[in-house]
């Protein structure tokens, strides 16, 4: 994977959008809890680990700014949210979203952190089967080319691990404004992860403010007018899986 995600790339008129600037976080914020360096992950990931309690664990892969992982650890907050971004200012930019985000306690939201580093190794080695309530992946870098299409994030290796980490009944969500990767990867999963049963239409939800959107891809491509394709999967049992082949 080189530094530089595709998404910056668009070369189709309809994604040439380069990607808004980021602020630098102020110095005095203080994100020792909410950025975690990837060299610093504990050796297992889960929510005793990582939250220091047995709450329901999603993981959100390529977090850029972190306006869904904010945005849900207020709403669910019964829950832990772990987002991996690999690019570290992206990763510290979303950090400082999840402190600023709890202006009450001003203790930022203690039910969210980043992790800068690649989610690949992550879903590997350090995360047990059967531990996940959820994964997250919104608006993967598409990596047009052909000859990169092995970099995407959503692939048979990743659903494979994905599959592997996420209990029973846990959830996948899978959005993007590509159709050729959204199609590719339903099909893809259809093959090689039965366990996943049907993909689940996921709906659009009417926006009441300007940052009222899953994520700032979801916001930027409807704000063009562009569609977005949302699926959910729901993973079920094994023997669910067999007994209706
Ligand atoms: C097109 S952006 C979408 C960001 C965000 N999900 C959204 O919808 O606004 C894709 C993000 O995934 C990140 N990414 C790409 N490969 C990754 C990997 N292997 N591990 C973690 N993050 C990754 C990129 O750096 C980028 O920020």
């Amino acid at each position: 994977m080189t530094g530089f995600p595709a998404c910056h790339l668009r070369d189709s008129a309809d994604h040439s959008m380069p990607r808004s600037p980021i602020r630098r976080p102020a110095e005095s914020l203080d994100l020792s809890y909410h950025l975690i360096d990837s060299e610093q992950l504990p050796e297992t990931l889960n929510s005793q680990t990582l939250f220091g309690n047995d709450h329901p664990l999603e993981i959100e892969v390529g977090s850029g700014k972190g306006l869904f992982l904010t945005n849900e650890a207020s709403r669910v907050p019964e829950h832990n949210f772990l987002g991996v971004e690999i690019i570290a200012k992206y990763a510290k930019h979303a950090a400082a979203r999840l402190v600023k985000a709890d202006s009450v306690r001003e203790t930022g939201l203690r039910n969210a952190r980043m992790v800068s580093g690649n989610a690949e190794p992550l879903f590997q080695q350090r995360i047990a089967p059967g531990s996940l309530a959820a994964v997250h992946v919104y608006f993967p870098d598409p990596w047009w080319k052909k000859r990169h299409r092995k970099r995407r994030v959503v692939n048979e290796r990743s659903v494979l691990n994905f599959s592997r980490a996420l209990q029973t009944g846990g959830r996948l969500h899978f959005w993007t404004d590509v159709l050729d990767y959204f199609e590719s990867t339903v099909e893809m999963i259809a093959e090689i992860a039965p366990e996943f049963g049907v993909p689940i239409p996921e709906e659009e939800i009417e926006s009441t403010h300007d940052l009222d959107f899953r994520t700032h891809f979801e916001r930027r491509s409807r704000q063009n007018a562009i569609p977005v394709y949302r699926v959910r999967y729901e993973k079920r049992a094994v023997d669910e899986k067999t007994a209706s082949v």
